[in-house]
C-alpha cells in the first residue's frame, strides 16, 4: 500500500522519472529502474523535494486536474472526503479537495451529495484513516496506493493524482454498501475497482454505458466528456487503457480524478458504470445499486432494470451495466405490450382469451387448474373471481357454472370434461380402452345374451308386485324352491319358440334407478316394460318413465296391469299412449302391449313372451363372452360378516371368481359369486347378474365394473377415480353465495347450513335420498348440505363428523350401535332413522322451514274509538272507547291514530276494564276502558288499533 513506484511518483509529481532517479541518488537511496517501488518515507521527502508535487503539488494536482474539468474527482471526492476526511485522516489532500470540488461539485454533487455524506462517511472514513496509517506519511500517497491495488502498475492513473477520492467515502472496492447515498451528486466512481462507478450524471449516460467507469466519472461533473468510449474502455478489469490514453480522456476534459478512475480497471468496464450508476443514484444505495442510477439520472432511482446485476456486477466492475438495461428495456416493453392486452380485473393481469378459446377442464378442477391453463397466476384468477362477486380458494374445487362466469369474463369457453370422458382418459392411462374392444369385436366372437328388462310406471301402477310375479313364474325358481334373495337384479328362463331363454330383470321398480344408471353412463337396460294401471290410466310418472325409455332408445313393451280389476279398461291405456308414440300392434304400431294381473299372476307368460320378441326384433343382443368382464354395479351393501356385497350385471366377457375387479372407486378381487338362488357361482357370462364378494368398498349403482389385468392396476384405477370423485363432489358441494349477500347474510345471520350425514343399508337408497334431499327448493335463505353419505351401519365416524360439522345423521334402514349412540347422545347429536324415503325428506324439508328465520307480518285485533277521557292521577289517562273492530285485548300491542294519522306508537294495552272490572278482552259493539301505559296524550275521537305480529306461513 505505502509503496509507490517511481515512475507514478513521478508522474505524480510532474516530473520525469529519470529526475526522481537521479533525486533517489542523490539521497542515497537506491533504485534499479522507474518501476521499482520506493518507501513512504522516501516518497515523502521527494515530495518535500519537489514542492510542485510535493504535498501541495499533490493534492493539487488533482485538484487541479479536476477543477477545469474538474468536478469528477474533486466533487465526489469533495463531499465524500470533506467530511470523514477533513475530521480524520487526511488533512491535506481532502482538505483541498474540498476547496476544489467546492466550485465545480456544486452543480450536480452538491446537492445529492448532502444526503449521502452522512452514511458514507462513516466508511469512508475509516479507510481513509486505515490508508493514511498506513501510508503512514500523506495521504497523498493514497491515491497512489489506491492505483496499485487496482491495477497495477500500468495503470497510471492519469492525473495521478491521488484521487483525492481516496478519502472519498463509499470508495472501499469490496463494499458493497458504500454509497454515497446522495443521489447523482454523489461521487461517481470513487470505487478504485469499480469500472464502473460513474458519476451519474444525468442526461449523459445512456451513450456512455460503454464508457468505462473512469469516464463516467470524469463525465458526471464536467460531463463534457463525450461519449468517447475510452479506448481501454471495454476491457473488462483487464489492463488498463494505457496511461496515454488516460491523458486522453482526461483532456477530454474527464478531471484528473477521473483519470483515475479511468485508470481503475474498473474504467474499462462498462458495467461498471451500470453498477456505479446504482450508487451515484440510489441514495445511500450501495456499490452495486444497479445500472440505473449510473445512467445518469440524479437522484434517480436509476434505470430500471439496472438494478437488479447491477449491484453485484457493478461491485466487480463487470460490464453489462448497460447492455443489461438495453436488454431490459426490451423485454419490458414486451411485457408492457402483454400487459396491455390482458384485462386488468381488480389490479391484476390475466391472460385473456378471444372469447372462443376453448379451455377443457375436469370436473372438480380449481382455479390452479384454470391458471394452469391459461398460463396465469392462480392468485390473479382468485382475484378476479372475487371481483366477479365469487369467493373461493386456488385450490377449491369449482363448478361449472363458476368456471363458466370466470371464462366468460376472460374470453374463454370453459368445456368441463363429462364424467364419462374423465373416466375413458383415466382407463387410457392403463391401456384400456373399452370403446376400441368393442369395435375390435366381429361377429365370429359375438355370442347371444339375454335381454335386461326394468320394470317402470307410475306409482302403485304395480311394478314391484309384477316383478314378483316374474320372479315366481321362473321355471328354475320354481324347482329350486323360488328366488329366495334379493340381489337387486335376477334372471328367469321362459321356453320361447321352443328354447329356454333368459331374461334378467332389474330388481329396482322405478325410473330412478334407471335414470340414475344412467346419468353415469352405465346403459344397462335393453328392453323397459312400462307398468300401467287399467284402472287408472297414463299418469305422470307414466309419462316421465316412457320419455326416458324412449330417450334413452330402448324399446318399451307395456303392461297393462290390474286387468283383473272391475272397471279396468284396457284398451283405452292403448289409445291414451297412442298419443306419446306407442302404439299397440293391434293397433298397427310396433309397440307390444300385454294385459295382465301381477295380483293374480296373469299374463306374465304372454309379457315374457312379448318382451323375447321385442328384443329378437329390434335389438342384436350378443356380446363377447371370451375376454375379462365388463359390466356395472347394479346394487351394493356391507354385510356385517361379508364386507362389501355388490351385485354386478355382466355385460360382456367372463367374471370368474379369482378377477381383480375395480367397480366404481371399489376394487378387490372376487372372492366368491352367488346366483340369486343363493348358489355359488365360479364365472359369470353376459347378462348374469351376480351377487360379487370381495370388493374392498361398496360401489354406487350404475358404477362401471371392469377386471383388471393385476391387482393393482385395479387398485390405481380405483384411487384415481376416487380422487376424481372426491374433486367433483366437492365442486358440486359448494354452495355459492353472491360477494354482495355474503358478509351481510353473514352478519345478519341469514346464512344457516343443515348439514346432514346419510347412511344407508342400500347404496342405491343413499344416492335416491341424497338426490332427492338436494332437490328441495328451500330458498336461498337456508342451505342443505349432504357431508357425508355411506352404506352401512352409523358409525362412530359419522358421529364425529356430525359433531365437527354440527350435522344431523340420518338413518336409512340402519341404525348405530349402543356405543355409538351413547356417544352421539353425549354429544347431542341427532340421528334420525327412516324406513321410508319420502318420510325422511319431509322431514328434512320441515327442518329446513323450521330453520327459516320467521317472517312475521302484522295483523289487527281490534279498533277502538275514543269517546270519552277519564283522568286518573294514579292510572294516567284512560280512554273510554267503544270497540269498532275485532277485540281489545290486554297487553295487546297498540297505537294511537288521530284523523289517520298515529300519533302514538309501540304501546300496549296496560289494562282493559268493562266498567270497573279488569277485563282480558273486549268484542266490538262493547264499551271499555283502555289504559295505554305512560301515554297519555289522547284525544276524543283518537282510535286505539290493537295488533300482534304473526309468524307468516312459509309456502
Ligand atoms: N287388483 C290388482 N291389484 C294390483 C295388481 N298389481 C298390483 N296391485 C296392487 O296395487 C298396489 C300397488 O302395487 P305395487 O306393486 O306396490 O305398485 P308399485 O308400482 O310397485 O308401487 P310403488 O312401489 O309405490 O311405486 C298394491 O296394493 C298391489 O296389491 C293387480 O294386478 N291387480
Amino acid at each position: 500500500m505505502a509503496k509507490v513506484r517511481v515512475y507514478e511518483l513521478a508522474k505524480e509529481l510532474g516530473v520525469e522519472s529519470k529526475t526522481i532517479m537521479t533525486k533517489l541518488t542523490e539521497l542515497g537511496e537506491f533504485v534499479r529502474s522507474a518501476s521499482s517501488t520506493i518507501e513512504p518515507p522516501v516518497v515523502r521527502k521527494l515530495r518535500d523535494t519537489f514542492p510542485a508535487g510535493g504535498s501541495a503539488g499533490s493534492s493539487a494536482a488533482p485538484a487541479a486536474a479536476p477543477a477545469p474539468g474538474a468536478r469528477p474527482g474533486a466533487r465526489p471526492a469533495a463531499p465524500g472526503p470533506a467530511k470523514p476526511a477533513a475530521a480524520k485522516p487526511a488533512a491535506d489532500a481532502p482538505a483541498e479537495a474540498p476547496a476544489a470540488s467546492a466550485s465545480p461539485a456544486p452543480s450536480a454533487s452538491a446537492p445529492a451529495a448532502r444526503p449521502g455524506p452522512a452514511r458514507p462517511a462513516p466508511k469512508p472514513a475509516a479507510k481513509p484513516a486505515e490508508r493514511a496509517a498506513e501510508a503512514q506519511s500523506a495521504p497523498e500517497t493514497k491515491p497512489a496506493s489506491s492505483p496499485r491495488s487496482s491495477g497495477g502498475n500500468d495503470n497510471p492513473r492519469p492525473g495521478g493524482a491521488p484521487r483525492p477520492g481516496a478519502p472519498r467515502p463509499g470508495n472501499n472496492p469490496f463494499a458493497s454498501s458504500q454509497g454515497m447515498p446522495r443521489a447523482g451528486g454523489s461521487r461517481p466512481g470513487n470505487n478504485p475497482f469499480a469500472s464502473s462507478q460513474g458519476m451519474p450524471r444525468p442526461g449523459a449516460r445512456p451513450e456512455r454505458s460503454e464508457r468505462p467507469a473512469a469516464e463516467n466519472a470524469g463525465e458526471r461533473p464536467g460531463g463534457p466528456r463525450p461519449a468517447a468510449p475510452r479506448p481501454g474502455g471495454p476491457r473488462p478489469g483487464g489492463p488498463r487503457p494505457n496511461p496515454g490514453m488516460m491523458p486522453g480522456k482526461t483532456s477530454l476534459g474527464r478531471p484528473g480524478p477521473g483519470g483515475a478512475g479511468g485508470g481503475r480497471p474498473g474504467g474499462g468496464r462498462p458495467g461498471g458504470g451500470g453498477g456505479g450508476g446504482g450508487y451515484a443514484g440510489r441514495p445511500g444505495g450501495g456499490a452495486g445499486a444497479g445500472g440505473g442510477g449510473f445512467a445518469g439520472r440524479p437522484g434517480g432511482g436509476g434505470r430500471p432494470g439496472g438494478a437488479g446485476r447491477g449491484s453485484t456486477q457493478g461491485a466487480f466492475g463487470r460490464a453489462g451495466g448497460r447492455p443489461v438495461r438495453g436488454r431490459k428495456s426490451k423485454r419490458a416493453k414486451r411485457q408492457e405490450f402483454e400487459q396491455m392486452q390482458a384485462p386488468s380485473l381488480g389490479g391484476v393481469q390475466v391472460p385473456r382469451g378471444d372469447g372462443s378459446t376453448v379451455i377443457r377442464l375436469r370436473r372438480g378442477a380449481s382455479l390452479s387448474d384454470f391458471a394452469d391453463r391459461i398460463d396465469a397466476n392462480p392468485a390473479s384468477l382468485v382475484t378476479v373471481l372475487f371481483h366477479l362477486g365469487e369467493m373461493a380458494t386456488a385450490t377449491q374445487s369449482l363448478d361449472e357454472d363458476t368456471f363458466g362466469t370466470l371464462g366468460a369474463e376472460l374470453g374463454y369457453r370453459i368445456e368441463m370434461v363429462s364424467a364419462e370422458d374423465e373416466d375413458r382418459e383415466l382407463l387410457g392411462a392403463f391401456s384400456i380402452d373399452l370403446d376400441a374392444e368393442l369395435e375390435a369385436e366381429d361377429d365370429d366372437v359375438l355370442e347371444p345374451r339375454p335381454p335386461v328388462v326394468t320394470v317402470m310406471g307410475h306409482v302403485d301402477h304395480g311394478k314391484t308386485k309384477l316383478l314378483d310375479a316374474i320372479r315366481s313364474s321362473d321355471v328354475v325358481a320354481g324347482e329350486a324352491g323360488g328366488i329366495t334373495q334379493h340381489i337387486g337384479a335376477y334372471q328367469v328362463h321362459h321356453e320361447h319358440e321352443g328354447n329356454d331363454r333368459a331374461i334378467t330383470f332389474i330388481d329396482t321398480p322405478g325410473h330412478e334407478a334407471f335414470t340414475a344408471m344412467r346419468a353415469r353412463g352405465a346403459q344397462v337396460t335393453d328392453i323397459a316394460i312400462l307398468v300401467v294401471a287399467a284402472d287408472d290410466g297414463v299418469m305422470p310418472q307414466t309419462v316421465e318413465a316412457l320419455n326416458h325409455a324412449q330417450a334413452a332408445n330402448v324399446p318399451i313393451v307395456v303392461a297393462v296391469n290390474k286387468v283383473d280389476k272391475e272397471g279396468s279398461n284396457p284398451d283405452k291405456i292403448r289409445q291414451q299412449l297412442t298419443e306419446y308414440n306407442l302404439v299397440a300392434e293391434e293397433y298397427g304400431g310396433d309397440t307390444m302391449f300385454v294385459n295382465v294381473s301381477a295380483k293374480n299372476r296373469m299374463g306374465i307368460d304372454e309379457l315374457l313372451e312379448a318382451v323375447l320378441l321385442t328384443a329378437d326384433a329390434a335389438l342384436d343382443l350378443r356380446a363377447n363372452p371370451d375376454k375379462d368382464a365388463r359390466g356395472v354395479a347394479i346394487e351394493a351393501n356391507l354385510d356385517k360378516g361379508r364386507g362389501s356385497v355388490a351385485t354386478v350385471l355382466v355385460q360382456s366377457g367372463t367374471l370368474a371368481v379369482g378377477d381383480s375387479i375395480v367397480a366404481g372407486t371399489a376394487h378387490g378381487r372376487v372372492r366368491a359369486m352367488f346366483d340369486e338362488h343363493g348358489n355359488t357361482l365360479d364365472v359369470a357370462l353376459p347378462s348374469r347378474p351376480v351377487q360379487v364378494l370381495g370388493l374392498t368398498s361398496v360401489p354406487r349403482a350404475g358404477d362401471t365394473f371392469i377386471v383388471a389385468p393385476d391387482d393393482r392396476t385395479a387398485r390405481q384405477i380405483a384411487e384415481k377415480r376416487e380422487a376424481a370423485e372426491r374433486a367433483a363432489t366437492l365442486a358440486k358441494r359448494r354452495k355459492r353465495i353472491s360477494l354482495e349477500d355474503f358478509t351481510q347474510a353473514l352478519e345478519q345471520g341469514k346464512v344457516e347450513t343443515l348439514n346432514l350425514v346419510l347412511k344407508g343399508d342400500v347404496s342405491g337408497a343413499v344416492e335416491a335420498l341424497e338426490d332427492a334431499l338436494l332437490k328441495i327448493d328451500v330458498g336461498d335463505e337456508v342451505e342443505l348440505r349432504v357431508i357425508h353419505r355411506g352404506v352401512g351401519a352409523i358409525t362412530q365416524n359419522d358421529v364425529n363428523l356430525a359433531t365437527v360439522d354440527n350435522a344431523i345423521i340420518i338413518g336409512f334402514n340402519v341404525k348405530p350401535m349402543d356405543r355409538v349412540r351413547e356417544l352421539a347422545d353425549r354429544e347431542g347429536v341427532d340421528i334420525r332413522y327412516y324406513t321410508v324415503i319420502y318420510q325422511a325428506i319431509d322431514d328434512v324439508e320441515a327442518a329446513l322451514k323450521g330453520m327459516l328465520k320467521p317472517e312475521y307480518e302484522e295483523v289487527q285485533l281490534g279498533t277502538a274509538e275514543i269517546r270519552e277521557i277519564f283522568r286518573s292521577s294514579k292510572a294516567g289517562n284512560i280512554a273510554g272507547t267503544i270497540v269498532r273492530s275485532g277485540t281489545i285485548t290486554r297487553n295487546s300491542k297498540a297505537r294511537v291514530l288521530r284523523k289517520g294519522v298515529v300519533v302514538g306508537d309501540n304501546l300496549t294495552v296496560d289494562s282493559l276494564k268493562r266498567f270497573k272490572d279488569d277485563a282480558t278482552e273486549v268484542r266490538e259493539g262493547y264499551e271499555c276502558g283502555i289504559g295505554l301505559g305512560s301515554f297519555n296524550d289522547i284525544q276524543l275521537e283518537d282510535v286505539i288499533e290493537t295488533f300482534e305480529m304473526r309468524e307468516k306461513p312459509r309456502s
